[in-house]
């Protein structure tokens, strides 16, 4: 059955962007995938500081999208990438929702946004679903990883 999540709250909650997962990354510490996510649009300027200190993944996001900032020339090559790998870090920080993901085994993640037809389904299910595609890859290379860790040890 497909999981569909999008909000911070319930059992999946913690697939949203938004869940107060922190982690550290590119040797800093990020308060949420979301914060990393966005400030990442303007790597190598004091936005990306900016926005890495800000309080929520609400106010992360605003300030990602407003345009007033200079997006760098390559996101819409890189975007994925960045997005996968703050994803995996993210579950692989945090055991308690490492088990969430691992939980859902072969189901389909769906980012059920209205209003997001790139990372989530959209209101009409036609949206390329890119998150929950992304969660569904990291559940695949974390699952690789344990496997690999329990083979080395026998
Ligand atoms: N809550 C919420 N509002 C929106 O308007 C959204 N687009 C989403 N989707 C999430 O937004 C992040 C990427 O946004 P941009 O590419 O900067 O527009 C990502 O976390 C999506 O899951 N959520």
């Amino acid at each position: 059955m497909t999981i569909y999540f999008y909000s911070t709250r319930g059992t999946y909650g913690c697939f949203s962007n938004f869940s107060p997962h922190g982690f550290e990354l590119d040797g800093i510490y990020w308060a949420t995938s979301e914060h990393y996510f966005q400030a990442q649009k303007f790597a190598g300027t004091p936005h990306c500081e900016q926005i890495r200190q800000v309080k929520t993944p609400k106010d992360a996001a605003k300030m990602g999208r407003d345009r007033k900032r200079p997006l760098r020339s390559d996101w819409e090559q890189v975007k994925e990438e960045i997005m996968r790998k703050a994803v995996l870090k993210k579950f692989q920080t945090h055991a308690d929702i490492q088990e969430v993901l691992l939980s859902t085994g072969e189901e389909e993640i769906v980012e059920n946004s209205p209003i997001d037809y790139y990372w989530g389904c959209g209101a009409d299910g036609s949206g390329k679903n890119r998150l929950g595609v992304i969660l569904m890859e990291v559940r695949q290379i974390i699952r690789n990883n344990l496997e690999k860790t329990s083979t080395s040890q026998q």
